[in-house]
């Protein structure tokens, strides 16, 4: 893994980014569960915080509005001392301040998905702005090298989700035996 080491580990979050659908709330669940952390859901929070989904905010607000109100609920999450499991929103690593708070503060596992599967899991919920399989083509391309550059592992998020949270678990462990190896 990459990443600042200005925090241990342990004190780090752990923040999971994709796309919209990509399984962010499904295995942060899980993640979570097995790391004994709080889940910091940024849909959840967002609702907690202003009454309105982020379909319904950006349906009266504009998108921008909702950017804005997602960047200060991640960045909010992160200064919390206590490490969590944080489940983003699919926005937020085109945003530069949060790009920086991921890099100062947490462990980032990119969940990435091939349009085609993100397309039918994004037909679940009810929180999501629509998007078809063309802007969601687009929006991918697009912000490819955002996550890329923010994520300390890249999963193939088709897998099951036990696969996943298995994987994220030994990228942890393996970062906490190289820091102990590293030590003075
Ligand atoms: N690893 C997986 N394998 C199969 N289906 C999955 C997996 N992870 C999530 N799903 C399904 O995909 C859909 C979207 O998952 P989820 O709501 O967790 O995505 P999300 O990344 O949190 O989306 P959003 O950014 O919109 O909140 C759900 O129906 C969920 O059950
Ligand atoms: O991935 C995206 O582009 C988005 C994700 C949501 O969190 C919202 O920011 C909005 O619906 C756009
Ligand atoms: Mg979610």
């Amino acid at each position: 893994m990459s990443g600042s080491d200005e925090r241990e580990r342990s004190d780090r979050h752990v923040v999971l980014v994709g796309m919209m659908g990509a399984g962010k709330t499904t295995t942060g669940v899980a993640l979570a569960a097995r790391l004994d952390r709080p889940l910091r859901d940024g849909d959840v929070d967002l609702e907690a915080r202003t009454g309105h989904t982020g379909a319904e905010i950006a349906a009266a607000d504009g998108i921008d509005h909702l950017h804005h109100l997602e960047e200060e609920v991640l960045l909010d999450a992160l200064a919390d001392e206590r490490p969590a499991v944080v489940a983003a929103a699919g926005w937020v690593v085109e945003a530069p301040r949060c790009r920086e708070a991921l890099a100062d503060r947490a462990t980032v596992v990119w969940l990435d998905v091939p349009v085609g599967e993100l397309v039918s899991r994004m037909a679940t919920g009810a929180h999501r702005r629509p998007l078809d399989p063309d802007a969601a083509d687009a929006l991918l391309a697009r912000r490819q090298r955002c996550f890329a550059e923010a994520a300390d592992l890249r999963l193939d998020a088709r897998a099951p989700v036990d696969e996943l949270v298995a994987s994220v678990l030994d990228a942890l462990d393996e970062a906490d035996d190289r820091s102990t190896e590293e030590a003075p």
